[in-house]
């Protein structure tokens, strides 16, 4: 259904191709799952399929591409249309009404399918994917997530034959996404639809591929295999298959059902071994969330805490916070404080208010009741030349905060806005993701790569607050685990860090403390361990695997295991 004959794409203008001699074909009712490192040419290569390479993107495709039998590169994206769906990384760019519902029919009036037709697969699409309460909503009032679901929604109702995602679960919230991929798994199963997705956080994919698509370096051949075959030589691989390697478990677990089952005997080892955990990382000033009783809208999963008596010196204190979005209150009566050095992971499903809380703090939206001080300033009244020295947001479209023509231009704009030495931004950014040009253009990064030099630009200024939306939108583990490390360094220098995110696996290795937010109100609050633990949603992977204990993190196994010496841990 998809075949690449010997493809290579060069960029205008770069000295080398970015893909070449790709060969790989994909029948019809299959789903192949692409991998690899952040700017190895995945998105690309994806590109090719629905024709936007080289057809919007400029460059040079050689080889052959066809889809049903329709070469790409003599069909027009429109002319693919009426097989091809795709879902890219930046759905707001791909959106062409300005409603939800009309962006679910859209493709279908373009095909010209029977009104009564449309009607149906709207409605179903609408409950599939958990929009009908937002069915009449400008899709510009959206959150991240639920825009991701709308570009989803809006490729399926036309039911075409092939199906092109790229990293189509990066913005949903763990439930979401899990019940995305049952409903592509559902349409490869029964209606034989082929898809090739892309995405880097392989423990929510890796199980419904049928083959995985590896490109393990860029310019390197392609290798294809079943996802445990694949795994077990791939640079990039979930925690479920990090734990198999660790202990040398054969075949690899693809999930946790399987790990579980293959657990026994490590679970054994390392029962009664200390863990050192993101909830202990040193001197970490205590926490607190306080505030007045707010009139009970639902019950508390967790107790407040009693509020501490002084929150002076605090980077961040949040105090009976309520915003409004156009007429409907998204945050209401939110209380919480950040300390000095600790890094606090905001939760919840698609549209709680975690982005518009990260808004709230550096004053891009106004409190409607209660306040909001960092450092002591009150945001929405503050210059933004006076609050960068406060706090940096690195927003969910990295986009946003990028405007100059090269990635040398904005690091060198981000170093003198920061008052810090030449080079400090370009330095972050080869020691985040090496192998970024320093004349390219920010919009010709790739995702990972734009987030990277988004990240860099703000931790330029190494504010004593940072807000991360989202920071691990296409970032391969490689790249993710240097984000962490440079992160726990900044907190260990007592800069406070609060990330908006739904990668359960970021959070348990980063996190001290962890809030949920659902419905514009903290239900959860308390340190990462005991938060995720209680959740199933958000508990990751390797808590899933050896519970009831509580291991997070493939690291705190492997240094318990190593600490314990190579007979293992007590057994008790
Ligand atoms: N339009 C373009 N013009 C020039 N170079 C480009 C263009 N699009 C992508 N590139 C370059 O091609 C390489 C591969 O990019 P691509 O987006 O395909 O990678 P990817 O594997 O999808 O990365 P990620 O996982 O970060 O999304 C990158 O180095 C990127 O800078
Ligand atoms: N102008 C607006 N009018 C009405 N509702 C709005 C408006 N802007 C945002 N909202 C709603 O506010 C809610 C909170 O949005 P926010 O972006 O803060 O959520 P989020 O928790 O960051 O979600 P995600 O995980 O999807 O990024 C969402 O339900 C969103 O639809």
């Amino acid at each position: 259904m998809i075949r690449f004959e010997d493809v290579s794409v060069t960029y205008d203008g770069a000295p080398e191709p970015t893909v070449r001699g790709i060969e790989l074909t994909v029948p019809e009712g299959e789903l192949v799952l692409l991998v690899g490192p952040s700017g190895v040419g995945k998105s690309t290569l994806l590109g090719a399929v629905s024709g936007l390479v080289p057809h919007f993107t400029g460059g040079t495709l050689r080889g052959r591409v066809t889809v049903a039998g329709r070469d790409t590169r003599t069909h027009k994206p429109r002319e693919l249309a009426d097989v091809v769906g795709t879902v890219g990384q930046d759905p707001l760019s791909h959106f062409v009404t300005d409603t939800v519902e009309d962006e679910l029919a859209y493709g279908m009036e373009s095909l010209g399918l029977a009104p009564d037709v449309m009607r149906r697969r709207v409605e179903e699409t609408l409950d599939l994917l958990g929009l009908a309460d937002l069915r009449d909503r400008p899709i510009s009032t959206l959150s991240g997530g639920q825009r991701q679901r709308v570009a989803i929604g809006s490729v399926l109702t036309p039911h075409p034959e092939v199906l092109v995602l790229d990293e189509p679960t990066s913005a949903l919230d763990p439930a979401a996404a899990e019940e995305v991929l049952a409903v592509l798994q559902r349409l490869v199963h029964d209606l034989g639809t082929t898809v090739l997705m892309a995405e880097h956080r392989l423990e929510r994919v890796v199980q419904y591929a049928d083959r995985v698509a590896l490109l393990p370096s860029p310019g390197a051949p392609l290798l294809l295999g079943t996802p445990a075959e694949v795994m077990a030589v791939s640079p990039v691989y979930p925690p479920v298959v990090a734990l198999g390697r660790l202990d040398g478990w054969s075949p690899l677990p693809l999930t946790v059902r399987d790990a579980r089952r293959r657990a026994g005997d490590l679970r054994n080892r390392l029962r009664g071994l200390p863990y050192e955990g993101p909830g202990a990382p040193g001197p970490v000033p205590t926490l607190s969330v306080t505030g007045a009783a707010a009139p009970a809208r639902r019950p508390r999963l967790f107790r407040r805490r009693p509020p501490e008596a002084s929150v002076t010196g605090r980077p961040a204190v949040v105090t009976g916070l309520s915003v409004r979005r156009g007429r409907t209150e998204v945050l209401h009566d939110v209380t919480l404080s950040v300390a000095p050095g600790e890094t606090v992971a905001l939760m919840g499903r698609n549209g709680a208010g975690k982005s518009t809380l990260l808004s709230a703090l550096v004053g891009l939206v106004p409190p409607s009741a209660g306040s909001v001080r960092v450092g002591g300033l009150q945001p929405h009244r503050t210059a933004p030349g006076d609050l960068i020295r406060h706090v940096g947001l690195v927003p969910q479209e990295p986009r946003d905060l990028l405007y100059a023509d090269t990635v040398a231009g904005e690091c060198a704009a981000a170093d003198s806005d920061a008052g810090a030495g030449a080079g400090a931004c370009r330095d972050l950014v080869s020691e985040l993701l090496p192998g970024i040009a320093d004349d390219t253009h920010p919009r010709d990064l790739s995702e990972g790569q734009r987030l990277t030099l988004a990240l860099a630009v703000v931790l330029t200024a190494r504010p004593p607050l940072i807000l991360l939306d989202e920071p691990t939108r296409g970032l391969d583990y490689a790249a993710k685990s240097r984000l962490v490390t440079l992160l726990r360094a900044l907190a260990a220098e007592g800069h406070a860090i609060v990330l908006a995110t739904h990668d359960v696996e970021l959070a348990a290795e980063l996190s001290h403390r962890v809030v949920i937010l659902a419905d514009g109100e903290p239900v959860a609050d308390g340190p990462t361990a005991e938060v995720v633990v209680a959740s199933p949603s958000f508990a990751p992977q390797v808590t899933k695997v050896l519970s009831p204990q509580k291991w997070l993190t493939v690291s705190q196994v492997r240094e318990a295991l190593s600490a314990s010496g190579p007979a293992g841990g007590a057994q008790s």
